[in-house]
């Protein structure tokens, strides 16, 4: 079996993580600082508010826990160190590229507008990009739960052609939240003008039991899924799945917290992976689901027997997937190809 070390050591790409859930301490004790905001003294006691039980209830019991760090991002210098931070993170499990989400709206709740967030953690990005060997691109999260009319308006971040910062780190677009109740189809004049723009998309769908909002999200434009457990349910799909070259952003520890399956009976990871569909392993967050890339390689590991063979795949898979230019896809797999080739 694969030994951790080899695992920390490959070269990984991660689609799929939460600026807001993916903190490290040292970064919330410093913007809490910043902000001259107390925090409880001991890690243990500040652990308790930042990381979500083992088991939840629900998605919704989940993204509780997002709401005791929001406070503390609502400043351009700490968005940019959260920014920093998390994109540092990455580059010491060895990720090569990673795309981080975030929601502007969270983080426009005092001072800034969301171009000034934005922007902010652009600047983040572009900081760790100078200092680690990681590539970093953005991608906006509309949240489920606002009106379309106010989704809307975060197209504008996309209207920004003259501001290099931002149309150079953000890369697309996504829904984040309660997929429950709002299902994607409510989405559809906003996901329409999404498209219109030329932006790309990735949708959390299948997280909630409902395979259906799978589905529509792919007819809706989405190219990748956010989790997409519920596929479970369709197994005379995955053909079309593959077809269509859709890719799935699976987060082993999340989904099992998140309740969006309940036994790994169940789980489709290694069933779309053996069908040829493109499955990638990644985080979700780091902080609220107290894991990070590398250990959520070694749980794939565990459960599948993956060998480097089958997690060089599942980066192939991620790099097809990833928003960037075909250029920067080839360099990007020149490159992990050439560190693969130098493991165990
Ligand atoms: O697994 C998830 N499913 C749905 N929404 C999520 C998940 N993780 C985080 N967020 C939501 O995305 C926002 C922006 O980062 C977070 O504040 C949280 O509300
Ligand atoms: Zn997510």
């Amino acid at each position: 079996m694969l030994d951790n070390k080899t695992i920390k050591e490959m070269p990984k790409i991660e689609l799929h993580c939460h600026l807001d859930g993916s903190l490290s301490i040292d970064a919330i004790r410093q913007m809490a600082k910043n902000e001259n905001i107390q925090l409880p003294e001991k890690d243990e006691d500040l652990k308790v508010n930042i990381h979500a039980p083992q088991e939840t209830h629900s998605l919704l019991d989940y993204l509780a826990c997002f709401d005791y760090v929001l406070p503390l991002l609502q400043t351009k210098e700490n968005l940019e160190l959260a920014a920093y931070d998390v994109a540092k993170q990455a580059a010491d499990e060895n990720v090569k590229y990673i795309e981080i989400r975030f929601a502007p709206m969270h983080h426009a709740k005092k001072d800034l507008n969301i171009i000034e967030v934005t922007k902010a953690i652009c600047k983040g990005f572009e900081q760790a990009e100078a200092d680690f060997d990681i590539k970093v691109r953005g991608l906006i999260c509309g949240l489920r739960h606002e009106s379309v009319d106010t989704l809307m308006t975060l197209l504008n971040i996309f209207a920004e052609e003259d501001e290099n910062l931002i149309s150079d780190y953000i890369v697309g677009f996504d829904l984040a939240g309660d997929e429950e109740n709002f299902p994607p189809k409510l989405f559809t004049p906003l996901l329409e003008k999404v498209k219109q723009k030329g932006v790309n998309l990735t949708l959390h769908a299948g997280e909630c039991g409902c395979a259906q909002n799978i589905f529509d999200s792919i007819e809706l434009g989405a190219s990748r899924i956010g989790h997409g457990v519920a596929i479970h349910e369709n197994p005379d799909e995955f053909s079309f799945l593959k077809e269509k070259k859709i890719t799935f952003e699976m987060a082993p520890t999340s989904n099992f917290q998140t309740k969006a399956i309940e036994s790994l009976e169940l789980y489709p990871f290694k069933e779309l992976f053996d069908a040829g569909v493109a499955v990638t392993i990644n985080t979700d967050n780091r902080t609220v689901s107290n894991t990070n890339l590398v250990k959520e390689y070694c749980r794939i590991r565990d459960w599948y027997d993956f060998t480097i063979a089958d997690f060089l795949k599942v980066n192939i898979n991620a790099v097809e997937g990833s928003f960037i230019t075909d250029i920067e896809k080839e360099s990007l797999l020149d490159k992990i190809l050439l560190e693969y080739n130098q493991l165990g």
